[in-house]
């Protein structure tokens, strides 16, 4: 069989699995985002946190949104994904509240505009989140997570390697972009979980 660290296996999955998520119906999705949000309402990590980012979806991606009111209820900080202009594809985490100006980024992914982002006060090295909600492609039953594959997340969390405080990951789907299982590449960065629709996969405990 083809390993799966194979460059064209891997982008022939990734394409297989962004076709099946983009093929849910207007009715699946908006019903897949409400269970998803359920199930995250449940996890530890999201009640505790008091500043969070998640991300707007595009090509099919489940929906995190529905979280947003309950977020503004109980005072969480939340924060969106920018695309930091003029770098090494890493990403700012920004302010996302009701003045946020926006604009669609190279990947017409709706993001805080770069004046905003600019600015210092209005973001948040992610180092100082307490929880990010990582949009993924493919996942496993080890809570493996693969990306859209720019490497942003795991340029922007490689800080995570090397020890010290750090946030609390959740990786989220569509339960139907689960596989058996993904390769683990020497830059990927853990998640603690991968909740979807229907159920919520958590990472084994690291052996020390
Ligand atoms: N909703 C959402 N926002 C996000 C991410 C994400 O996965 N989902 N990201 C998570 O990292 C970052 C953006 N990463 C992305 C990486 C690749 C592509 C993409 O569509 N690539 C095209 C080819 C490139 C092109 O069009 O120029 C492709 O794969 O077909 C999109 C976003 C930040 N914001
Ligand atoms: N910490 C890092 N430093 C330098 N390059 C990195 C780092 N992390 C990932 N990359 C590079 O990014 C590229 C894409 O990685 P990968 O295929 O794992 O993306 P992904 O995790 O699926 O994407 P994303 O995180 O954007 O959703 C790889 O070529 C890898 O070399």
């Amino acid at each position: 069989m083809q390993s799966l660290h194979d460059p064209d296996a891997k982008r022939a999955l990734r394409r297989q699995l962004r076709r099946k998520r983009s093929a849910l119906s207007r009715d699946e999705q908006r019903q897949a985002a409400l269970d998803l949000c359920l199930n995250l309402k449940h996890l530890p990590e999201i009640q505790r946190a008091r500043r969070i980012s998640l991300y707007l979806p595009v090509n099919g991606e489940i929906d995190p949104t529905p979280l947003l009111s309950w977020f503004q209820k109980r005072n969480v900080a939340v924060y969106l994904p920018v695309l930091r202009p003029l770098s090494d594809n890493s990403l700012w985490f920004v302010a996302y509240h009701a003045r946020t100006p926006m604009v669609k980024n190279r990947f017409g992914i709706l993001e805080p505009d770069t004046r905003f982002a600019a600015q210092r006060r209005n973001r948040l090295p992610a180092w100082a989140l307490d929880t990010l909600i990582v949009p993924l492609v493919g996942f496993d039953g080890h809570a493996n997570r693969m990306g859209m594959g720019g490497g942003f997340y795991d340029r922007s969390l490689a800080f995570m390697r090397r020890g010290g405080p750090a946030p609390n990951l959740i990786g989220v789907a569509h339960a139907c972009q689960q596989v058996e299982a993904l390769p683990v590449e020497p830059w990927d960065v853990p998640l603690s979980a991968v909740v979807s629709d229907e159920a919520v996969v958590r990472a084994s405990k690291k052996k020390s």
